[in-house]
Formats: structure tokens, C-alpha cells, sequence
């Protein structure tokens, strides 16, 4: 039994329908339904003319009607990057073919992104590469929601739009620049070529007579062109001796980065001589930091030629000599206290630590100059803390703002003030040295330099930059260095080497491995080869060795110099002409120093590195990022190298000998 009745709603056309059947209820059924059909039909067509003047377009209403249909796509996603779109149907948007509308999306970025090499706007320099990458006004994007461009197709008798994004080609993303301070972005250009930019010594008229007779005696006759630059601007800055300039104006920091050989070391000796040369009472007022012992006592010796004949004084403090021994030549014990006796310290950063914690009456409170040659090495060895040692020691009062009454105040850094110049300030001037100096913000940073400036022979900024600030062109090689390299198998590498110093028999070579143990056993096989005068270079000596071996090798006693990058920063060995990179450097800083033992002060010189197959690729690599397009490969006949085989061979008996033998004496 049916419990409800359920009446079903035919919608208002059959209600009507059905009312207008009782009224018509004396009409036949056939001419009731006929009356019925044709009602209905003119009611229709009453409707769609009412409706008719809103819509005059019906095509563009079905179109508009699919476009609303469309879920929305996220801006950046392209229909020809989306899977559903074919790559055969991607399409160029462009302004001819699509009409007006389609013209004003073209002129959008995302359009011009889709576009394939070749394709691209007029002007492509213009518009970003990177797929995915915002365009710079949002909101003329092209994907505005509601106004997507449709897929070819999808509208028929509609103007055809279509966008394609990013695509299927893919591009290296460029690295993200560091943001660089105008001073690291807009350095002071330095000539690179020591020859072409040799200035006369009467070019410096700051310059001091003395040191220019001095200069003139050890055959400097022109200043190099790091020279030219460098040395007056520190003049100027040290104007009022090792007081602060006129108007308490403090000295800018200088970073100074030129290639290997060009003549740094000249470029701050000369200035602070000069900037000391009339002080009356002795103090440490100039500090070098560099970061060996055999490259402190290199830049010792030229202060010592330069200050030779003057009051000052300078002392080398590297740890070659004890601890008592080289606090006699820093300060004397007085009755009434200490007395200094070094106008200028060169250091090694671990043992001028030792003499700032251990050394009574050592003090740095009037310390005008700071030098940091091979500053990128310095600055990558600060984890060893000794700048912030030298800071504190040389601004003792900076804990309190302003230090005790006297006449010389001494505060950090900072711009001057009204209160800050009614006293003689006595500025600390940090200079920094080195051929491959980081450009790297955040490391210089660390530094606490006071507005420096950039002196650069390097080609600029380049577009390409690790995170040291290393990269295209950044760094700058002599002009008379030749680049060279020579693919060969690991077991042919010693004949190699015996091969190139068979072919300069009057050249004097500097051969790096990478390792002490590679220079160690590459020194006893040529030794056992004989005919070439070798000596070896490495930590596994120690210091008076390693100085008496660099001795020989200067005096032209010894031809062939096998070393590990102990020799390879800043050794200024006269007349090296050849330089072997037995074992491949790693790093481009390293084969910028290593090469960079030889072509030096405007001299020329060859540079070979011995390449493995499968060093081939990244060492060619990372110098052609360096802008070293010219490296000149080198091949060496087979039958060259079979020629020295037979006295190898013996050789090679001799190495295994003298191995076996060591390892017994060190077993024993
Ligand atoms: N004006 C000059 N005239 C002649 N010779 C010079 C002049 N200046 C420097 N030299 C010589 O040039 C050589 C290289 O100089 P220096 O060692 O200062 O180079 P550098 O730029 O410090 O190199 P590196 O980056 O390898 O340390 C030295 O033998 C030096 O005596």
C-alpha cells in the first residue's frame, strides 16, 4: 500500500502547458495539441528575441563562456610547459597574427620568455632568460585569471591566442651576484703590463729625495705601474707624518690587487719609510702580516735596504729564531720601564701573537701602518684570530669612548666629528697586498676597513664569480707569461718533466707537486737520473734548511727547484723561466701563484702544467673561466720520451732503493 503519493514538478512550460489545456477544453485533442506546440514555440522565440540585443556575438559569448569553464593556471606555468599541451602545438604569441590583444600580451615578459632561441624579442638583451623568473610589472602578466590565452584551437572563429612558457631548452641559471660596494665594483685601474705602464721616478714628486737616491742605487730607475699608483695616494694620506690630515680627515684603507711579479712589495716599503722617516722617538709604527717565514724575511730584507741609512729600525719576528732571542730586537729593559726598539714589525700572524701575549713592553698603541700582504690568504687564515689581537693591542682605550687625556688620541676608525678633531688623531691605516685578492664583501668585511679603496690591474667585476670573488677575469697574469700544457699518462709524467728540462738545458725551473711525499720521491728520481742539479722544497725541512736551499737556488747553484706551494706565494726568485706544474694545481688562486714565479717585473717566462686525461676538462675549464683562452697544448712525441727509458728505468731501481732504505732508517 502506497503510504504518500508523490506528485512530480514538470517545470513551468508543462504547468502552463496544462493550464491552458483546461481553458481550451472544448478544442479537439488533435487541434489542442497543435494550438499547444505553437504557443510554445512563439514563447520561445519571444525569449531568444528579448535575449538577442545583450548578446549580439553569439560565437564570442561560447568562447567567453569556455573561458570561464577554464580552471585557473598559476602564473609562471605555461600552456606549452603544462603536460596536457603538445609540443607541436606550441606557438609563438605574436602581435601579427593575433591581433590587437594578443600584440599587448606579446609585449608581456612571459611571452617573450616562451620564445625559442632565434624567435625571441628584438631586443633580447632586454628580457630575462630564466624560465620561471617574475615579470617585472605582475600585473602585466599575460595570465591575469579570467583572461588566460586560450590553446590553438579550443575557440573555433576566435582570434587564436596562445603563450608558451619557459619550454623545454634548458638554460644554466646565472649565479646570484654578490651585491658589490661601489668601491669593490668601481675600482682605481691599475696598467697590467709592467712595461707598458713604467712611470719615472720624478712622475712622485712627493717622493722623498733620500729614497729616491736610495731607489736609483738598486737600479730602480721607473716605478712600476701598481708603483705610480699606490705609492702617492699613501703618501697623501700620511702627509702630516703618522698624524691624521688636515681637518682630522682620517687615511682611506687601500686594497691593492696587481699581478704576480708587478712590484707590490716596493709599493708599500717606499711610502711607509718615507711616512716614519722623521719620527723622533722610536715605536712600532708599521706592522706587516704576511703568511711564511720565507716571505716575511724577503720583504725584512727590502726594508732593511731602505731604511738602512735612516734612524728606523725593523724587526722580522717568525719563529725561526726563539722567543727571547727575537724579543731582544723588539724592546729593551730600562730602569724606568721598556724602550722600543723596532719602528717596523714584519711578522708571521702566529708568532707576532706570541710577542702581543709574552712580550713585556711590546706595544702596538702607536701603530700607524697595518700591511696584510697576500691579503686573501691572510684573510682566509682569520680564523686564527690574530687581526682582533692586533686591533686590541693597537686601540687599547676603544673599550672607553674617549680615552685618556694626552695629546695623541687614538680611536677606532670612524667620521670625524667636531669633538674628534680638537686633538691630533693618530690613525691606524690598514693596507692590504695580494695578486689574487678576494672581492668577496663579506671576507673584506671582516676587516673592518675604514672607506677603502680598490687599486685592480684585473679586467673588472666579472660576470661569473664563486664565492670568493673569483671568476671571469678576475684575476690579472703577467704580460710575459706563456701558458702551456701537456696531456700525458701518469707513468709518463717523470719523463715528461725530464723531457722539458732536457729541452731549456740553461733554464732555471721551479717544479710543484702536490704533496711533500710527491716533491720528496720526484727529487730522488731525478737525482738518480742525474744530469740536472735538483734540490727539494717542503715542510719535511725545516726552516734553516729550507732557507739555504732557496739560497742555492737563487745563486744559480741548483737548476731545478722540486717544491711543494711552500714556494709558491710570493718568492721572488730572479730569473726563473720556467715553472712545471708537475702535479695540476687545484684551485685557480694556487696556479695563479704558482705561474707567477716566473715573467716577473715585466720579464717573460713559460708556465707547463702536466695534465691527465681526466684533469683535462676541469683544469682547462676553470682557467678559461679565469679568461685564459690562449694555454697552448703541448704534446710530446712518443718516441722522445721512449729515448730517456732506459736510463728511467735505472732510476726507477734507485728510488725503490733509496725508499726502501729511508723506511728502514725510520722504522729503526
Ligand atoms: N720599479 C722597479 N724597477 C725594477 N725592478 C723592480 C721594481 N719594482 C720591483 N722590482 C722587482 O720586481 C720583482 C718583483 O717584485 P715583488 O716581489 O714586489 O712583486 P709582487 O708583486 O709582490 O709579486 P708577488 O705577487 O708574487 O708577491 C722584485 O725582484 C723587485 O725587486
Amino acid at each position: 500500500m502506497a503510504l504518500f503519493h508523490i506528485a512530480r514538478y514538470r517545470g513551468p512550460e508543462a504547468a502552463e502547458a496544462d493550464a491552458d489545456a483546461d481553458a481550451d477544453a472544448d478544442v479537439g485533442a488533435q487541434g489542442r495539441a497543435r494550438a499547444l506546440l505553437e504557443r510554445l514555440q512563439s514563447r520561445a522565440r519571444e525569449r531568444q528575441c528579448r535575449e538577442a540585443p545583450q548578446t549580439p556575438d553569439p560565437p564570442s559569448t561560447e568562447a567567453a563562456g569556455r573561458r570561464r569553464r577554464r580552471p585557473r593556471r598559476s602564473r609562471g606555468r605555461g600552456a606549452a610547459g603544462s603536460p596536457e599541451a603538445p609540443p607541436g602545438k606550441r606557438l609563438r604569441v605574436d602581435g601579427g597574427a593575433a591581433g590587437p590583444e594578443s600584440s599587448e600580451e606579446a609585449r608581456g615578459a612571459g611571452a617573450v620568455r616562451g620564445a625559442s632561441p632565434g624567435e625571441g624579442p628584438e631586443t633580447p638583451g632586454e628580457e630575462p632568460e630564466t624560465p620561471g623568473e617574475e615579470p617585472e610589472t605582475p600585473g602585466e602578466g599575460p595570465e591575469t585569471p579570467g583572461e588566460g590565452p586560450e590553446t590553438p584551437g579550443e575557440a573555433p572563429g576566435s582570434p587564436r591566442r596562445s603563450l608558451v612558457l619557459g619550454g623545454f631548452r634548458r638554460i644554466r641559471a646565472p649565479k646570484p651576484q654578490p651585491f658589490l660596494p661601489a668601491w669593490l665594483a668601481e675600482p682605481r685601474c691599475v696598467e697590467r703590463s709592467v712595461a707598458a705602464g713604467l712611470a719615472p721616478l720624478d712622475a712622485v714628486p712627493e717622493l722623498h729625495p733620500e729614497l729616491r737616491r736610495r731607489l736609483r742605487a738598486q737600479g730602480v730607475v721607473s716605478f712600476f705601474p701598481v708603483q705610480a699608483a699606490v705609492i702617492p695616494a699613501v703618501l697623501r694620506g700620511a702627509a702630516g707624518g703618522f698624524l691624521a690630515g688636515t681637518g682630522g680627515v682620517l687615511p682611506r684603507d687601500l686594497c691593492v690587487s696587481a699581478p704576480t711579479g708587478s712590484g707590490k712589495t716596493l709599493a708599500f716599503v717606499i711610502p711607509v719609510v718615507q711616512a716614519l722617516l722623521h719620527r723622533v722617538v722610536c715605536r712600532v709604527r708599521a706592522l706587516v702580516v704576511l703568511p711564511t717565514k720565507e716571505l716575511a724575511q724577503q720583504v725584512s730584507k727590502v726594508f732593511n735596504v731602505y731604511t738602512d741609512a735612516t734612524p728606523l729600525r725593523a724587526a722580522l719576528v717568525t719563529g725561526q729564531k726563539s722567543l727571547a732571542k727575537e724579543q731582544e730586537s723588539l724592546v729593551q729593559k730600562t730602569p724606568d720601564g721598556f724602550r722600543c726598539l723596532a719602528d717596523i714589525v714584519v711578522a708571521t700572524p702566529g708568532r707576532l701573537v706570541d710577542h702581543i701575549d709574552q712580550t713585556p713592553g711590546f706595544s702596538l698603541r702607536h701603530l700607524r701602518f697595518l700591511v696584510i700582504d697576500e691579503a686573501d690568504r691572510m684573510v682566509d687564515s682569520m680564523h686564527q684570530s690574530w687581526l682582533p689581537r692586533v686591533v686590541a693591542a693597537a686601540f687599547p682605550e676603544a673599550a672607553s669612548d674617549h680615552g685618556p687625556p694626552g695629546l695623541l688620541r687614538r680611536g677606532l676608525p670612524r667620521a670625524p666629528t667636531a669633538a674628534s678633531i680638537c686633538w691630533p688623531q693618530m690613525p691606524l691605516q690598514k693596507l692590504l697586498f695580494s695578486a689574487t685578492l678576494t672581492q668577496n664583501p663579506e671576507k673584506l668585511q671582516r676587516l673592518g676597513l675604514y672607506r677603502p679603496w680598490l687599486f685592480s690591474a684585473a679586467p673588472g667585476p666579472g660576470v661569473d664569480t664563486d664565492e670568493d670573488g673569483a671568476g671571469a677575469g678576475k684575476f690579472a697574469f703577467p704580460a710575459g707569461l706563456m701558458h702551456h700544457y701537456v696531456p700525458c699518462r701518469l707513468r709518463d709524467k717523470p719523463l715528461v718533466l725530464l723531457h722539458l728540462l732536457n729541452q731549456a738545458p740553461d733554464a732555471r725551473v721551479l717544479c710543484f707537486t702536490n704533496s711533500r711525499e710527491n716533491a720528496h720521491r720526484l727529487f730522488l728520481l731525478v737525482q738518480a737520473f742525474g744530469g740536472v742539479t735538483a734540490a727539494e722544497f717542503s715542510s719535511r725541512y725545516g726552516p734553516g734548511r729550507r732557507k739555504a736551499t732557496l739560497r742555492e737556488f737563487e745563486q744559480g747553484r741548483t737548476r731545478l727547484l722540486i717544491s711543494t706551494d711552500a714556494t709558491a706565494r710570493g718568492i721572488d726568485v730572479q730569473s726563473v723561466q720556467l715553472v712545471v706544474n708537475y702535479d695540476a694545481p687545484q684551485y685557480l688562486r694556487t696556479y695563479v701563484h704558482r705561474v707567477g714565479r716566473t715573467a716577473r717585473a715585466g720579464r717573460s717566462g713559460h708556465a707547463f702544467t702536466l695534465l691527465l686525461k681526466v684533469q683535462e676538462r676541469r683544469f682547462l675549464h676553470m682557467l678559461a673561466e679565469a679568461g685564459l683562452p690562449e694555454l697552448q697544448r703541448q704534446e710530446v712525441r712518443e718516441e722522445l720520451l721512449r729515448q730517456l727509458e732506459p736510463r728511467y728505468e735505472e732510476a726507477l731501481a734507485q728510488l725503490e732503493q733509496a725508499v726502501k732504505e729511508e723506511r728502514a732508517q725510520k722504522a729503526a
